[in-house]
C-alpha cells in the first residue's frame, strides 16, 4: 500500500476545481495507457461539487467518456431518482452532461428495484466481478481512481467507526444502522478500497480536521476507517486549509496558494 500524499488548497472551491483538473488527467493517462478507465465516484458536499467542476472544464473533453466506466464507493440505499442518492447527485452535476456509455454507468440499486439491500450488494458484486481481469488479482478491478468523501467521524464510503462492514472481505457490503442517514446503505468494502491503483480522499472544512489528522496516524480502521483508505499505487489526501489544519506539521505536505 502506498504512503499518503497531503495536498492543501486555500478552500473548498479551490479544491473542487484542482482535484476535477487532476481527475481528468488521471482519466486521460489511464486511457493512454490502456484505452478506458475505470472511476469510482463519491457521494458529499465536496465530492459532488468536483464532479460540478468537471462538468464546467473545457478540459473534460480530453477525455473519451464512452470508454469510462463509472462505479460508485457508496450508496444510500433510496429509489431512483432520490435526491438523497449519490447517483441522483452525480447525475445532475456531472453525469447527465456527458456522452458516456449507459452500460458502463454502474449503479448501486435501491428498494424500487424490488431487491433487498443484501440482494443489492450481491448484484454489485456480480457485476465487479464480471468487470474484473486477470492482471486485478481479485474480485473487482483495480480502479484507476477511487475518490473517496469522508466525514467528521471519519467514514469514508458507508464505512462508519465500529460498524460489522469494517470487517467485511467481501467486495460490496450492505450496511444497516449507520449514524448518518439514511440508516441503510450499500458499500465497498475495505479490501476493494485498497486494492485500487490511486485512493484519494477529498475533504473540506474545520470540522474535517480531527479526523484527517487521524486518517494520517496509524489509528486502526475499525476506529477511524479513513485510516484504510490506501490505494496500491498512490494515496492522496486532497484538502482544504481548515481540513489539514491539525495535521502535525512532521508530515509532507504540498500547499498551493
Ligand atoms: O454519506 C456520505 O457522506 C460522505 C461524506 O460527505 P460530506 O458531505 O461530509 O462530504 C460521502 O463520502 C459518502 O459518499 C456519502 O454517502
Amino acid at each position: 500500500m502506498s504512503v499518503p500524499t497531503v495536498i492543501t488548497h486555500r478552500d473548498a472551491d479551490v479544491l473542487a476545481k484542482a482535484v476535477a483538473a487532476r481527475v481528468i488527467v488521471r482519466a486521460v493517462d489511464a486511457q493512454s495507457a490502456k484505452g478506458s478507465a475505470h472511476l469510482v465516484l463519491t457521494g458529499g458536499t465536496v465530492g459532488i461539487a468536483t464532479l460540478a467542476e468537471i462538468a464546467a472544464s473545457p478540459a473534460r473533453d480530453a477525455v473519451d467518456w464512452r470508454k469510462v466506466d463509472i462505479w460508485w464507493g457508496d450508496e444510500r440505499f433510496l429509489p431512483s431518482g432520490d435526491a438523497e442518492r449519490n447517483e441522483t447527485g452525480a447525475r445532475k452535476a456531472l453525469l447527465d452532461h456527458l456522452d458516456l456509455d449507459p452500460e458502463r454507468v454502474h449503479v448501486m440499486r435501491g428498494p424500487d428495484s424490488g431487491m433487498t439491500a443484501e440482494e443489492s450488494a450481491e448484484a454489485y458484486a456480480e457485476e465487479l466481478r464480471r468487470a474484473a481481469r486477470p492482471e486485478d488479482h481479485g474480485p473487482a478491478p483495480s480502479f484507476d481512481l477511487m475518490m473517496l468523501g469522508m466525514g467528521p467521524d471519519g467514514h469514508i464510503a458507508s464505512l462508519f467507526p465500529g460498524l460489522p462492514a469494517l470487517y467485511d472481505t467481501r467486495p460490496v457490503v450492505a450496511v444497516h444502522g449507520s449514524p448518518k442517514p439514511p440508516p441503510t446503505r450499500i458499500s465497498l468494502t475495505l479490501p476493494v478500497v485498497q486494492g485500487s491503483r490511486e485512493v484519494w480522499v477529498i475533504a473540506a472544512g474545520e470540522e474535517k480536521a480531527g479526523a484527517v489528522r487521524l486518517a494520517l496516524s496509524d489509528s486502526g480502521t475499525m476506529q477511524v476507517p479513513a485510516a484504510g483508505a490506501r490505494g496500491r499505487q498512490r494515496t492522496l489526501f486532497l484538502l482544504d486549509r481548515a481540513a489539514a489544519s491539525k495535521i502535525p506539521s512532521s508530515l509532507s505536505r504540498i500547499s498551493s496558494p
